[in-house]
């Protein structure tokens, strides 16, 4: 019943491209910030805007407008979404770059990688006051935190993607972009960190997560949203106290590539040799998504011990969307040299790892980053 292809999957005639844009993205009246209607230069000066797009949902298009669930994503190109949604202009200057065409599932790190330098390279440029990037929804919340942790800006970033795509009653593309360009061209934007506009809201890239699959309001952060964009204009109520962007110690332009980390699911009876089977396949690291506190089952204790005393670190983290993992409770990290995850979900903890791990592979500078970040 629930199937999103990937664009490569399943190629669709050009005439749904046209849906996409009529009856999806363009035909929704959008409230667009008006423009002051003073003639001097000051008055008139729109922020310059990139949308960076890859792929995902907000760039899908299905056979038919009943369509929410069963349709192909990544299939609309960069320029087709923007000019399905003109109000971005009342705001911005906007241009697209197509840097993927991709559903987010297929991302891996190369991809994280390449992104991050990208946004590095054109914030750095005068000419660019901020930068959005479209993305497919299920790793979203991976790549909002990579960017907000590797790229050294205040310019702000706002990752979108949608629910629904263009050519479905109740699209919810049009408006996310409307309002990721809106929160991309605002001054109470800057130094926020990675953000995320869906169904809304302005969501921190560091605390979001998708926490259902199929409706608009999928997107959640156990600590509340950061704000609202209304008609056109953001409302920000909170800060992110955690460090990113300036104030972090990573830099994408010093990363050309990321060390491997596996990610365990914990569950009752679970199969040992799947921790040695992500060693061997390479991971510096092993997330585990324990159970509860980030539990660790009696009969799996030695084996993680064994797979530490050999070099590869421990992460404990937990399979429970909301709370966090404290150490030495359940487990004694401190004995074992493991790792806790703080608040960070099992994907949040792996794309921190990797991070860190391209600095150090000390477990107190790890922890450090773990309650830091
Ligand atoms: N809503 C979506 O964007 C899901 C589509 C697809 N699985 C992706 O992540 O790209």
């Amino acid at each position: 019943m629930f199937s999103c292809r990937s664009g490569a999957a399943l190629p669709l005639r050009g005439a749904i491209f046209a849906l996409a844009l009529a009856g999806g993205f363009g035909a929704a009246p959008l409230g667009a910030r008006e423009m002051p209607e003073s003639g001097t230069a000051a008055a008139v000066k729109k922020p310059n805007v990139v949308i960076l797009a890859t792929g995902g949902t907000i760039a899908g298009a299905g056979a038919d407008a009943a369509n929410s669930a069963t349709y192909t994503a990544a299939k609309v190109p960069v320029d087709k979404l923007i000019a399905a949604v003109p109000q971005v202009n009342t705001i911005a200057n906007v241009r697209g770059e197509q840097v993927f065409q991709i559903a987010s599932e297929s991302f891996t790190d190369a991809q994280l990688v390449q992104l991050g330098k990208r946004v590095s390279q054109l914030l750095k440029q005068d000419d660019v006051d901020g930068v959005v990037v479209t993305h497919g929804t299920d790793t979203l919340e991976e790549t909002a935190f990579f960017l907000d942790l590797v790229v050294k800006s205040d310019k702000p970033i706002v990752v979108v993607g949608s629910m629904r795509p263009g050519t479905a009653i109740s699209a919810d593309g049009a408006l996310n972009l409307l309002d990721a360009v809106t929160v991309a061209a605002s001054k109470e934007a800057i130094g926020q960190g990675v953000t995320v506009t869906m169904n809304d809201y302005i969501q921190s890239g560091r605390d979001v997560n998708k926490r259902t699959n199929i409706v608009p309001s999928a997107f959640y952060s156990q600590w509340g949203p950061l704000g609202m964009v209304v008609e056109g204009k953001t409302y920000f109520f909170r800060s992110l106290t955690k460090r990113h962007n300036m104030s972090s110690e990573f830099d994408i332009d010093q990363i050309d590539s990321l060390p491997l980390v596996g990610i365990v699911y914990g569950s009752g009876n679970m199969i040992p040799g799947v921790y040695d089977a992500e060693v061997q396949a390479g991971a510096k690291a092993i997330v585990n998504a324990g159970t509860g506190n980030g539990s660790v089952p009696g009969y799996l204790v030695d084996k993680l011990k064994d797979i530490r005393s050999k070099g590869t670190l421990v992460i404990r983290s937990s399979r429970v969307p909301d709370g966090f993992v404290l150490r030495n409770a359940e487990q004694p990290d401190d004995k074992y040299d493991w790792v806790v995850a703080h608040d960070l979900n099992p994907a949040k903890a792996k794309v921190l790892a990797a991070v860190a791990l391209t600095k150090t592979t000390d477990t107190k500078e790890l922890q450090r980053i773990f309650w830091e970040y």
